[in-house]
């Protein structure tokens, strides 16, 4: 069984309705119920911004920050981290907008989030997750970018150059006088980039595919069929030089038609996920409400497990009113599938008792108007 990694202790001063919190935790489940509006989910999401990124909730710093606090947010954890124990921490200096995030490691300025990663990793499921089947591509290209993200940290950087590149050639193609070799270098760069971040993301998929699959193994959580759609549809056998080559073909035939629509129209940014349960062979998005929950769960267990398979260590796992969605057999499933993984979860609810299976696995804390008891 990995090592377990654990928060031992939770700092906040000025974040949401906390004005100043400290929670001593312990190796075990936390389960945190209350009612609606109480400060549950702020106290996940707490836990979220010790990673990577914005949170469960992609809030702005700005908004995080207590009403009427002068300065800014902060949240500290101590923690049994994948290198040892460790205190991290996040939290802006002031409270307006635009404030840069501070990271601190055992009490010195990290200088990347990418180092966070080195002592946590937390994974969440939200009811906004729910956007996964029923939203746009760019909620499950989101899903799939953090999936490759979690275990390569190098995705964000071939994400954000790629980017770059992108919005170089959208502009040259706009203005109408491009020279056609800075654009072709452009477009060679976002071959090269497009590529590995279609592939990285392709290898992915297929290993979380493999662990979904596990999951239903028991019988409890739906087998689901995913593929990645849209750009380079059924070519990935190809080698990276035909790849590439077909990629610069596509973006000159592009050039006059994205130089129209003023963006480029294909390419990795544009690439969809497609989730089909597999025994209804239904696409998720036409699954009934309680299908969806229980897939998504089967997807983020999954990514769990991958995560502690390709670590060595399970992630802490923020489960956000997930449990009331699932019937009693599913709930029992979701307690036992999350010890087994051996690590950490936070799990909210309003009432204790759906969380009785968990038992003496889990400690209970109460959470009403921003403060914690139990
Ligand atoms: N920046 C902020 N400053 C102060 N209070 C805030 C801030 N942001 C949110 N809140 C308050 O936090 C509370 C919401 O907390 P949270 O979302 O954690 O509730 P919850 O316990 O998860 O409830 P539910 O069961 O409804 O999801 C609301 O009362 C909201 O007004």
């Amino acid at each position: 069984m990995p090592h377990k990694v654990f928060l031992s202790r939770l700092k906040l001063s000025d974040f949401r309705n906390y004005a100043g919190l400290s929670l001593q935790l312990d190796a075990r489940h936390v389960v945190l119920t209350g009612d609606n509006g109480a400060g549950k989910t702020n106290l996940m999401e707490a836990v979220s911004l010790l990673s990577p990124g914005r949170g469960l909730r992609r809030a702005a710093y700005a908004d995080v920050a207590r009403v009427g606090a002068e300065t800014g947010f902060s949240i500290f954890a101590e923690l049994d981290g994948m290198d040892g124990p460790v205190e991290i921490g996040t939290g802006t200096a002031g409270a307006e907008e635009g404030q840069a995030r501070r990271l601190r490691i055992n009490g010195t300025t990290a200088k990347t989030v990418d180092e966070l990663l080195d002592h946590l990793r937390v994974l969440w499921l939200t009811p906004a997750m729910d956007g996964l089947f029923t939203g746009g591509s760019s909620d499950r290209r989101r899903f799939l970018d953090r999936l490759v993200l979690s275990l390569d940290p190098e995705h964000g950087r071939r994400a954000s150059d790629y980017e770059r590149a992108m919005r170089s050639r959208n502009k040259l193609l706009s203005e109408g006088r491009a020279d056609p070799a800075w654009l072709t270098g452009l477009e060679r760069q976002m071959a090269e980039l497009g590529i590995s971040m279609a592939l990285a993301r392709q290898e992915m998929l297929g290993l979380l595919a493999a662990l979904v699959d596990k999951n239903d193994a028991g019988g409890i959580y739906p087998a689901a069929d995913l593929a990645l759609s849209g750009f380079l549809d059924g070519e990935w056998h190809r080698p990276a030089f035909d790849l590439e080559e077909q990629y610069l073909e596509m973006m000159r035939n592009g050039r006059y038609r994205d130089a129209a629509a003023g963006r480029t129209l294909d390419g990795p940014h544009r690439s969809d996920l497609l989730i089909r349960h597999r025994a209804k062979n239904m696409e998720a998005g036409r699954c009934s409400t309680g299908e969806q929950k229980a897939l998504l769960v089967g997807l983020v267990l999954a990514h769990a497990r991958l995560v502690a398979n390709m670590t060595g260590h399970a992630p802490v796992l923020l489960l956000d009113e997930i449990v009331a969605h699932l019937d009693e057999g599913r709930r029992a499933a979701l307690f036992d599938l999350v010890d087994d993984l051996g690590g950490q979860a936070f799990m909210t609810g309003t009432d204790q008792s759906m969380f009785s299976a968990l038992g003496e696995r889990a400690r209970y804390l109460t959470v009403a108007n921003g403060t914690v008891s139990g």
